[in-house]
Protein backbone atom coordinates (compact mmCIF):
# COMPACT_ATOMS: atom_id res chain seq x y z
CA UNK A 1 0.00 0.00 0.00
CA UNK A 2 1.06 3.97 -0.66
CA UNK A 3 1.45 5.67 1.90
CA UNK A 4 2.54 9.36 1.31
CA UNK A 5 3.85 10.69 4.52
CA UNK A 6 4.83 14.23 3.50
CA UNK A 7 3.85 17.01 4.74
CA UNK A 8 0.32 17.67 4.27
CA UNK A 9 -0.09 21.37 5.78
CA UNK A 10 3.26 22.24 7.28
CA UNK A 11 4.01 24.13 9.99
CA UNK A 12 5.77 22.62 12.97
CA UNK A 13 6.34 18.76 13.11
CA UNK A 14 5.15 17.33 16.26
CA UNK A 15 6.97 15.44 18.81
CA UNK A 16 6.43 12.22 17.70
CA UNK A 17 5.62 8.93 19.63
CA UNK A 18 9.04 7.63 18.65
CA UNK A 19 11.10 11.02 19.71
CA UNK A 20 12.38 8.91 22.28
CA UNK A 21 14.88 5.83 22.40
CA UNK A 22 14.13 3.03 24.19
CA UNK A 23 15.77 3.51 27.31
CA UNK A 24 13.93 7.27 27.64
CA UNK A 25 16.47 9.44 26.63
CA UNK A 26 15.42 11.78 24.00
CA UNK A 27 16.58 11.01 20.62
CA UNK A 28 18.42 13.78 18.02
CA UNK A 29 16.68 16.28 16.35
CA UNK A 30 16.03 15.19 12.36
CA UNK A 31 16.00 18.34 9.99
CA UNK A 32 15.99 17.16 5.91
CA UNK A 33 17.09 19.54 3.27
CA UNK A 34 15.21 19.17 0.14
CA UNK A 35 15.34 21.37 -3.42
CA UNK A 36 16.14 21.62 -6.79
CA UNK A 37 19.76 19.87 -8.29
CA UNK A 38 22.38 22.32 -7.48
CA UNK A 39 20.52 24.87 -5.21
CA UNK A 40 22.74 24.46 -2.83
CA UNK A 41 21.71 21.92 -0.40
CA UNK A 42 25.49 20.55 0.36
CA UNK A 43 26.91 24.52 0.67
CA UNK A 44 24.05 24.94 3.10
CA UNK A 45 24.54 22.14 5.15
CA UNK A 46 28.51 22.47 5.12
CA UNK A 47 27.45 25.72 6.36
CA UNK A 48 25.19 24.82 9.03
CA UNK A 49 27.59 22.00 10.28
CA UNK A 50 30.34 25.12 10.61
CA UNK A 51 27.75 27.69 12.62
CA UNK A 52 26.51 24.62 14.73
CA UNK A 53 29.10 22.15 15.52
CA UNK A 54 30.95 24.04 18.81
CA UNK A 55 27.53 24.22 20.35
CA UNK A 56 26.12 20.84 19.45
CA UNK A 57 26.91 17.05 18.75
CA UNK A 58 25.40 16.53 15.00
CA UNK A 59 25.93 14.24 11.84
CA UNK A 60 24.99 14.37 8.67
CA UNK A 61 23.10 12.04 5.81
CA UNK A 62 23.36 12.60 2.33
CA UNK A 63 22.16 10.87 -0.81
CA UNK A 64 23.14 11.20 -4.03
CA UNK A 65 21.94 8.41 -6.74
CA UNK A 66 24.80 6.98 -7.85
CA UNK A 67 27.62 8.55 -6.06
CA UNK A 68 28.65 9.74 -2.52
CA UNK A 69 29.79 13.23 -3.95
CA UNK A 70 28.14 15.45 -1.15
CA UNK A 71 29.34 13.29 1.52
CA UNK A 72 33.24 13.58 0.14
CA UNK A 73 32.77 17.17 -0.56
CA UNK A 74 31.77 17.14 3.33
CA UNK A 75 35.12 15.84 4.33
CA UNK A 76 37.13 17.27 1.62
CA UNK A 77 36.06 20.40 3.49
CA UNK A 78 35.70 18.82 7.26
CA UNK A 79 32.80 20.44 8.43
CA UNK A 80 32.43 17.37 10.91
CA UNK A 81 34.65 14.57 11.80
CA UNK A 82 34.44 11.66 9.01
CA UNK A 83 32.93 9.20 11.54
CA UNK A 84 29.54 11.31 11.60
CA UNK A 85 29.15 11.81 7.85
CA UNK A 86 27.18 9.02 5.98
CA UNK A 87 26.16 8.87 2.41
CA UNK A 88 23.51 6.99 1.74
CA UNK A 89 23.55 6.10 -2.49
CA UNK A 90 19.58 6.18 -3.49
CA UNK A 91 19.88 4.00 -6.83
CA UNK A 92 16.63 6.05 -7.90
CA UNK A 93 14.56 9.09 -7.66
CA UNK A 94 15.98 10.66 -4.49
CA UNK A 95 12.18 11.48 -3.20
CA UNK A 96 11.71 8.03 -2.84
CA UNK A 97 14.11 7.37 -0.65
CA UNK A 98 13.19 10.06 0.96
CA UNK A 99 9.39 9.91 0.90
CA UNK A 100 8.30 6.71 0.03
CA UNK A 101 10.98 3.92 1.25
CA UNK A 102 12.63 5.64 3.95
CA UNK A 103 14.20 2.33 5.45
CA UNK A 104 17.87 3.33 4.02
CA UNK A 105 17.84 6.89 5.56
CA UNK A 106 16.39 5.69 8.62
CA UNK A 107 19.14 3.13 9.11
CA UNK A 108 21.46 5.87 8.49
CA UNK A 109 20.30 7.67 10.83
CA UNK A 110 19.62 5.12 13.54
CA UNK A 111 23.37 4.03 12.79
CA UNK A 112 24.90 7.23 12.89
CA UNK A 113 23.46 7.64 16.38
CA UNK A 114 24.42 4.27 17.63
CA UNK A 115 27.84 5.12 16.64
CA UNK A 116 29.05 8.93 17.49
CA UNK A 117 25.46 8.98 19.71
CA UNK A 118 24.18 10.93 21.77
CA UNK A 119 23.48 13.02 19.01
CA UNK A 120 21.83 16.63 19.58
CA UNK A 121 21.31 16.91 15.76
CA UNK A 122 21.58 15.42 12.30
CA UNK A 123 21.01 16.78 9.07
CA UNK A 124 19.49 14.49 6.15
CA UNK A 125 20.28 15.97 2.67
CA UNK A 126 18.05 14.67 0.04
CA UNK A 127 19.31 14.34 -3.64
CA UNK A 128 18.11 17.24 -5.91
CA UNK A 129 14.89 16.62 -7.14
CA UNK A 130 11.83 18.87 -8.75
CA UNK A 131 9.26 20.99 -6.59
CA UNK A 132 7.26 18.27 -5.09
CA UNK A 133 9.87 16.51 -3.26
CA UNK A 134 9.04 16.60 0.63
CA UNK A 135 10.48 14.53 3.44
CA UNK A 136 8.22 12.05 5.21
CA UNK A 137 7.58 12.86 8.49
CA UNK A 138 8.69 9.50 9.69
CA UNK A 139 12.47 10.49 8.87
CA UNK A 140 12.14 13.85 9.66
CA UNK A 141 11.28 16.32 12.13
CA UNK A 142 11.34 19.46 9.98
CA UNK A 143 12.15 20.44 6.55
CA UNK A 144 14.19 22.94 4.82
CA UNK A 145 13.81 23.58 1.08
CA UNK A 146 16.19 25.37 -1.05
CA UNK A 147 16.04 26.75 -4.23
CA UNK A 148 18.07 29.38 -5.65
CA UNK A 149 17.76 32.93 -7.86
CA UNK A 150 19.25 31.32 -10.69
CA UNK A 151 16.38 28.93 -11.15
CA UNK A 152 14.34 31.68 -11.67
CA UNK A 153 12.30 34.51 -10.24
CA UNK A 154 9.07 32.43 -10.73
CA UNK A 155 9.91 29.34 -8.30
CA UNK A 156 8.03 30.72 -5.65
CA UNK A 157 5.30 31.42 -7.83
CA UNK A 158 4.65 28.36 -9.57
CA UNK A 159 4.27 26.79 -5.73
CA UNK A 160 4.59 22.91 -5.36
CA UNK A 161 5.08 20.69 -1.93
CA UNK A 162 8.36 22.16 -1.23
CA UNK A 163 7.92 25.80 -2.13
CA UNK A 164 4.65 25.58 0.25
CA UNK A 165 4.95 23.64 3.00
CA UNK A 166 9.00 23.11 4.23
CA UNK A 167 9.18 24.48 7.40
CA UNK A 168 11.53 26.77 6.10
CA UNK A 169 12.63 27.89 2.72
CA UNK A 170 15.81 29.46 1.60
CA UNK A 171 16.16 31.29 -0.83
CA UNK A 172 19.77 30.85 -2.08
CA UNK A 173 22.53 32.28 -4.13
CA UNK A 174 21.31 35.85 -3.75
CA UNK A 175 24.63 36.91 -4.98
CA UNK A 176 23.59 36.05 -8.42
CA UNK A 177 20.29 38.00 -8.81
CA UNK A 178 21.75 40.91 -10.66
CA UNK A 179 23.29 38.50 -13.26
CA UNK A 180 20.48 36.42 -13.94
CA UNK A 181 17.77 39.30 -13.66
CA UNK A 182 16.12 37.56 -10.92
CA UNK A 183 13.70 39.97 -8.76
CA UNK A 184 14.33 39.36 -5.04
CA UNK A 185 12.05 41.59 -4.24
CA UNK A 186 8.89 39.39 -6.15
CA UNK A 187 10.45 36.46 -4.87
CA UNK A 188 9.69 37.97 -1.43
CA UNK A 189 5.71 38.92 -2.11
CA UNK A 190 5.45 35.63 -3.82
CA UNK A 191 6.90 33.42 -1.38
CA UNK A 192 4.96 35.21 1.48
CA UNK A 193 1.65 34.74 -0.33
CA UNK A 194 2.25 30.42 -0.79
CA UNK A 195 3.30 30.40 2.67
CA UNK A 196 1.14 32.73 4.77
CA UNK A 197 3.06 32.74 8.53
CA UNK A 198 5.80 30.16 7.50
CA UNK A 199 9.78 31.40 7.72
CA UNK A 200 11.84 32.42 4.58
CA UNK A 201 15.70 33.17 3.74
CA UNK A 202 17.61 35.15 1.54
CA UNK A 203 20.99 33.67 1.90
CA UNK A 204 24.11 34.08 -0.22
CA UNK A 205 26.79 31.77 1.04
CA UNK A 206 29.22 33.37 -1.12
CA UNK A 207 28.64 36.56 0.90
CA UNK A 208 28.08 35.08 4.02
CA UNK A 209 24.56 36.58 4.70
CA UNK A 210 21.28 34.36 5.39
CA UNK A 211 23.50 31.72 7.21
CA UNK A 212 23.32 33.17 10.65
CA UNK A 213 19.07 33.57 10.11
CA UNK A 214 19.12 29.65 8.71
CA UNK A 215 21.34 28.39 11.66
CA UNK A 216 19.29 31.18 14.35
CA UNK A 217 16.36 28.55 12.89
CA UNK A 218 17.88 25.55 13.36
CA UNK A 219 18.95 26.67 17.07
CA UNK A 220 15.25 27.73 17.83
CA UNK A 221 13.95 23.92 16.44
CA UNK A 222 16.36 22.59 18.82
CA UNK A 223 15.29 24.46 21.67
CA UNK A 224 11.80 23.56 21.32
CA UNK A 225 12.47 20.15 20.67
CA UNK A 226 14.24 19.54 24.00
CA UNK A 227 11.76 21.76 26.02
N1 LIG B 1 27.20 32.15 -6.41
C1 LIG B 1 26.83 31.27 -5.48
N2 LIG B 1 27.08 29.96 -5.66
C2 LIG B 1 26.69 29.09 -4.71
C3 LIG B 1 26.03 29.51 -3.52
N3 LIG B 1 25.75 28.40 -2.78
C4 LIG B 1 26.22 27.35 -3.47
N4 LIG B 1 26.80 27.76 -4.62
C5 LIG B 1 27.43 26.93 -5.66
O1 LIG B 1 26.41 26.21 -6.34
C6 LIG B 1 26.90 24.93 -6.75
C7 LIG B 1 25.97 23.84 -6.27
O2 LIG B 1 26.01 23.84 -4.85
P1 LIG B 1 25.70 22.51 -4.02
O3 LIG B 1 25.75 22.86 -2.57
O4 LIG B 1 26.54 21.39 -4.49
O5 LIG B 1 24.20 22.25 -4.48
P2 LIG B 1 23.28 20.97 -4.16
O6 LIG B 1 21.90 21.50 -4.06
O7 LIG B 1 23.82 20.24 -2.99
O8 LIG B 1 23.49 20.12 -5.48
P3 LIG B 1 22.96 18.61 -5.79
O9 LIG B 1 23.28 17.79 -4.56
O10 LIG B 1 23.75 18.21 -6.99
O11 LIG B 1 21.50 18.73 -6.06
C8 LIG B 1 28.32 24.82 -6.20
O12 LIG B 1 29.23 25.17 -7.22
C9 LIG B 1 28.35 25.85 -5.08
O13 LIG B 1 29.63 26.39 -4.83
C10 LIG B 1 25.78 30.90 -3.34
O14 LIG B 1 25.20 31.38 -2.37
N5 LIG B 1 26.19 31.72 -4.37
Amino acid sequence: MHRDHSFPYGGPAVLGADARRPDGTRRALRIGLGGPVGSGKTATVAALCRALRDEVSLAVVTNDIYTREDAEFLLREAVLPAERITAVETGACPHTAIRDDISANLEAVEELEETVGPLDLVLVESGGDNLTATFSKGLVDAQIFVIDVAGGDDIPRKGGPGVTTADLLVVNKTDLAPYVGSDLGRMAVDAKAQRAHLPVVFQSLRERSGVAEVAGWVRERLAAWAA
